[in-house]
């Protein structure tokens, strides 16, 4: 099927972009990055359709978590929670978190418990309750990363650069993947506590199976003004990071966004789960103005090593004082 990306190119909205013709190079690639470039340097954010990504991993995953996220709290808190094994999983409970303090916001810890898992990452020993978890991490993994080299080939293309630009310094990709669950507020939240605090991502660009519900992502537009991202079923939501913001110079942007509280009165279910997958470079990767924006303008920034970066980053999320 070949079909013009579709997309709402207003200012102020974010763009739905079918990127099937780029994967499969048929007619309509070039409108495909052309929109996806246009996207990043509006509002970092848009939604991909035709990614080819398998429902079933998908829907396993989310299954499978959920299951998790069921189990008592007290159980839960014990799984996960070690730092000695690469591969492994790790639990952060409710309110673990606080993300707005990587802009410097002090606020409670957000409102929501997720699961992580990279296989460069440390993490503990995976639960055996409920079965199948690890798998479902690792071929969720494999579909994110396979989805992820597509679209490093297309920012490729629109800045200049050649198609395998970015893959050496993705060969020992540090990517994260999360399944966050937001559960029903029982109580009011504490003042200034929500979902997700306002935040940037801190790598490279985040690909997220979004889920409407009261109380969902909200982006800030250039304004000031929040945006509700938009949903559509099974489209995926893509934002740039702020490393990569840096990488381009600041041209292409990493846009703060959050996850909204539901409303108080709302009165029927507003659990929600989402699954962001962290695309990261290697912790060796040197983060310096890419050549093609050298070019236009002096480089902003000094280099910096993406580890060291990152460093600094997570140390100010879970700073507690
Ligand atoms: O749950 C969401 O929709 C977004 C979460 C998010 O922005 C994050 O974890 O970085
Ligand atoms: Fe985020």
């Amino acid at each position: 099927m070949q079909m013009a990306p579709s997309s709402t190119q207003d200012m102020d909205s974010i763009p739905v972009i079918d990127i099937s013709p780029f994967i499969h190079r048929t007619a309509g690639s070039d409108a495909v990055v052309k929109a996806i470039e246009a996207a990043c340097r509006e509002t970092g954010f848009f939604l991909i359709t035709g990614h080819g990504v398998s429902t079933e991993a998908t829907a396993r995953l989310y299954n499978l978590a959920r299951d998790f996220f069921d189990e008592p709290q007290e159980w839960k808190k014990q799984q996960g929670r070690g730092t000695s094994l690469k591969g492994g999983v790790a639990f952060s409970p409710i309110a673990d978190e606080a993300l707005s303090a990587t802009l410097g916001i002090k606020t409670p810890g957000d409102y929501k418990e997720s699961l992580n898992f990279g296989p460069r990452l440390p993490g503990d020993v995976w639960p055996t309750v409920p079965q199948g978890l690890q798998a479902a991490f690792s071929a969720y993994f494999a579909e994110m990363e396979a989805l992820a080299g597509h679209l490093r080939r297309a920012f490729c293309q629109a800045i200049g650069l050649a198609p395998d630009y970015f893959e050496p310094a993705f060969a020992d990709h540090l990517s994260a993947l999360r399944v966050i669950n937001y559960p029903e507020q029982q109580e009011s939240p504490l003042p200034g506590q929500l979902r997700a605090g306002v935040h940037t991502d801190y790598g490279f660009m985040t690909i997220l199976r979004s889920e409407a519900s009261p109380g969902g992502l909200q982006v800030r537009r250039r304004d000031g003004e929040w945006l509700d991202a938009p949903n559509v079923e099974g489209a995926y939501v893509v934002n740039i990071a702020d490393a990569f913001m840096r990488w381009t110079n600041d041209e292409w942007l990493s846009t703060p966004h959050r996850v909204a509280n539901p409303p108080g009165d709302f009165k029927g279910t507003t659990r929600r789960q989402s699954i962001p997958f962290f695309v990261n470079p290697s912790k060796e990767t040197l983060i310096e103005c890419l050549p093609p924006f050298a070019a236009k303008a002096p480089a902003k920034y000094t280099p910096i090593t993406y580890g060291d970066y990152i460093a600094l980053k997570t140390s100010q999320a879970f700073s507690k004082s």
